[in-house]
């Protein structure tokens, strides 16, 4: 009994200490208004004489929906996104959510009746608007720089969410116009989700993007080129084109897939370069098959040359292997939907042995046999005790399917590649003119540095 009373005593303390902190913030607010060190910033939805809609009011929707501390707001609505899975938030009638800009707080107040937020403001009202408040003293010194920075990240948003992306790939023109891009819509669905990766190393790459993206104005203020490269190598058909295709579906970048037998200068590649668009993904394919086709060097990933893999050349290195049994069960999980089943531990044995197979050999057989995950599994096993012996085991049998190709993938602003692939392509020129046999299968610098 003493107990509960003493627990009630604490929670009606707790509430009284919790409302009187709110109570006097909202106070010192009233106090601060009172006196004048705010300025009020109106930006309404319809110009109101004319009626048209603000444009600014558009992109500050974005922008202030964009910003994290919508999710400390107290009232925010739900709402599903572009994908079905996806969900967004939005800020509720008559809410306000704080932001900070070159050291100063302010507050944006999303001003609405409920039922024109119920219709997504779809209806003319003329007082729907969101309000800033702002410090006079802020006011003066950040106003013109912040709402730049309002429009910079709204255009961003608004190109990587509504624009299709785009596939582009080099041809040479006919009647020696030269060589140009053509393009297709890029609709590859691959995902970081879909891709069976080593998870750690899925989640540090996607980590790695995430931060390469914020990063924009650290690179210039080092003096570096916003810019970051990836080797990609592995056997054929372990996922180097769908992570690829992953990279560029989780960037929202168009992707520039370059093919190096089709360019016959090196002036030609810089026009090419120069056409590209700032923020896309350029892909070289297959550096090591274009490198054997010219030269009479075998080269294999190992065999790229040290110098390409110095520190600042490329700046991640990725290795795709062969299925293991971790990858084989993220595969049946996602292609026939199970998570466990009375063959695994038989296919776990045969992995253990050192058989492999790729994950399109095994994506395929799972496909096949989509309707009966016993009869694929079953599948797999034959073909990893037939084709998959010694594969994975470490002692290689390098045959036309089993050379390590690397491709190359650049993602940045256009512009500053150029002058990174240039030295690349330099680079192997220089390398078929001089036929040197491949040498140094040096260790490769650990993934993802
Ligand atoms: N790691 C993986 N996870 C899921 N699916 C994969 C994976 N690797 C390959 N696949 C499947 O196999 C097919 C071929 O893969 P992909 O083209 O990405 O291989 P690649 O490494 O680029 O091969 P290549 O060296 O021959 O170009 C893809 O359509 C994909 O569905
Ligand atoms: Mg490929």
């Amino acid at each position: 009994m003493l107990l509960i009373l003493f627990i009630s005593i604490s929670l009606l303390l707790l509430l009284f200490l919790s409302l009187s902190l709110s109570f006097s913030r909202k106070l010192w607010r009233t106090l601060q208004d009172c006196f004048h060190v705010y300025h009020f910033l109106k930006v309404p939805q319809y110009n109101h004489t004319t009626s048209q809609e603000n444009h600014l009011f558009r992109k500050l929707s974005l922008y202030l929906h964009s910003l994290p501390s919508i999710e400390d707001s107290d009232f925010t609505t739900l709402l599903t996104g572009k994908n079905q899975n996806d969900i967004r938030l939005c800020l509720g009638p008559n809410q306000t959510i704080q932001d900070r800009f070159l050291g100063a707080t302010v507050f944006w107040h999303y001003q609405t009746q409920l039922d024109d937020h119920a219709h997504h403001n779809h209806q003319f009202n003329r007082d729907t608007a969101f309000v800033l408040k702002i410090r006079k003293v802020d006011k003066r010194r950040i106003l013109r720089p912040y709402l730049q920075h309002i429009h910079a990240v709204a255009d961003d948003i608004q190109q990587q969410g509504s624009r299709e992306l785009r596939l582009f790939m080099n041809t040479v023109a006919a009647g020696h116009e030269g060589v140009r891009w053509r393009s297709v819509p890029f609709t590859h669905p691959c995902t970081f989700e879909t891709l069976a990766m080593e998870s750690d190393l899925k989640n540090r790459v996607k980590s790695d993007l995430e931060s390469f993206l914020r990063a924009k104005q650290y690179y210039n203020r080092l003096g570096r080129v916003w810019k970051r490269s990836f080797l990609l190598y592995g056997p054929s058909g372990t996922g180097k084109s769908s992570f690829v295709a992953a990279m560029a579906n989780f960037l929202g970048y168009d992707v520039y897939d370059i093919d190096l037998s089709k360019i016959p200068s090196d002036s030609d590649l810089k026009l090419l370069l120069l056409q590209t668009t700032p923020k896309s993904v350029v892909v070289v394919e297959d550096l090591d098959r274009f490198l054997a086709e010219k030269s009479t060097a075998v080269s294999s990933k190992e065999h790229v040359d040290p110098n390409l893999l110095r520190p600042g050349r490329i700046d991640v290195h990725i290795h795709f292997p062969l299925c293991d049994f971790t990858a084989f069960k993220t595969m049946a999980n996602s292609y026939l939907g199970v998570k466990e089943h009375k063959l695994f531990p038989q296919v776990q044995e045969i992995f253990q042995n050192g058989a492999s197979l790729s994950p399109a050999e095994i994506g395929e057989l799972m496909i096949a046999n989509r309707n009966s995950p016993s009869r694929a599994i079953k599948s797999v096993i034959t073909a990893l005790q037939t084709d998959g012996d010694g594969r994975g085991s470490g002692v290689r049998q390098i045959g036309e399917d089993d050379v390590d190709e690397p491709d190359g993938v650049m993602c940045g602003e256009g512009l500053h590649t150029v002058k990174d692939l240039r030295k690349l392509y330099g680079f192997f020129r220089l390398k078929n003119t001089r036929r040197s046999p491949s040498s140094n299968s040096s260790s490769m610098p650990s993934p993802l540095r």
